[in-house]
């Protein structure tokens, strides 16, 4: 078995691969004064109700958008689970060749995203992920990572709304009924529903006039892909996976 991290600003995903089998998944919440031994137990908990053991695990590999927690998770395999993980970054093969100005500056995540949507789908293609921020990632028809754009996520926007206008309450994260709003719940909700979904068909619709691919397969993954993808139809798939089957990948890359 092989355990995969994916440490991002809200949450941490964690998946058990047997093989090319995904066993298990688990979901925490990113907390960044969480210590080593508090992960630890959580993580242990976690395998000892899913009758699996720290034992049978034989390698990990992390990638990371939050440096102050690397070093936490790391500590928390060596200390627990007795082995040294695989970071994804620089000196380790992805096998993407990366077209930004400083391939370094790139969020891990998004390196991991590509490979895996490389592997599964047939190139160009388009990433979406709606996480803590919405990623965009292009990938043209050689493989080659171009790049692409960053936005406020779903969650911050609506965060926003709430914090900064005294009147706005805080929402949940649920499509109206209809876009005119007829209350202040319905009008915020239509706004950042309906809102988002027209910006990723935006941004979609400049990436392919600016790849010169007017046919470009768009591929959604996070948390919030679903709600978004239900809205439009310039997202050709939702892969919640992705960023998990792209550890993997990238773990067996470097073996
Ligand atoms: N399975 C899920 N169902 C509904 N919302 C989710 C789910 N997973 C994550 N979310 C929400 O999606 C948002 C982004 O989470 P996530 O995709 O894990 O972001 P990040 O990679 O930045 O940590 C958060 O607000 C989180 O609570
Ligand atoms: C854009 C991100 C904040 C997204 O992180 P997430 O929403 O998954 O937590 C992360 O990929 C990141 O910190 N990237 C570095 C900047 C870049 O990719 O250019
Ligand atoms: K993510």
């Amino acid at each position: 078995m092989i355990l995969v991290v994916d440490i991002g600003n809200t949450n941490i995903v964690l998946g058990v691969y047997r093989g090319r089998e995904l066993l298990h998944h688990f979901r925490l919440s990113t907390a960044r004064q969480s210590t080593v031994d508090e992960y630890g137990v959580l993580i242990h908990n976690l395998f000892h109700m899913s009758n699996i053991s720290f034992k049978d695990v034989e390698g990990v590999i992390i990638s990371s958008v939050v440096p102050p927690l690397v070093q936490v998770i790391v500590e928390m395999c060596v200390k627990y689970i007795g082995k040294d993980p695989l970071l994804v970054g620089p000196g380790i093969k992805t096998g993407l060749n990366l077209r930004y100005e400083n391939p370094r500056e790139v969020g891990a995540d998004r390196i991991v995203n590509a490979v895996a949507a490389i592997e599964q789908y047939k190139c160009p293609l388009v990433v979406v992920d709606f996480g803590t921020a919405t990623t965009f990632d292009c990938i043209d028809a050689g493989a080659n990572y171009l790049g692409g754009a960053i936005v406020p996520g779903l969650g911050i926007s609506t965060e926003a709304l709430y914090q900064r206008a005294s009147k706005l309450p805080r929402i949940e994260l649920e499509k109206p009924k209809k876009v005119i709003g007829r209350n202040t719940v319905h009008a915020m909700q239509a706004g950042i529903i309906f809102g988002y979904a027209g910006q990723v068909e935006g941004i979609v619709r400049r990436i392919k006039l600016e790849m010169n691919a007017p046919v470009l397969k768009v591929i959604a993954t996070g948390g919030l892909a679903p709600l978004i993808a239900g809205e439009t139809d310039c997202i050709d798939e939702v892969n919640p996976m992705l960023t998990l089957e792209g550890l993997r990948i990238i773990y067996n890359r470097n073996k």
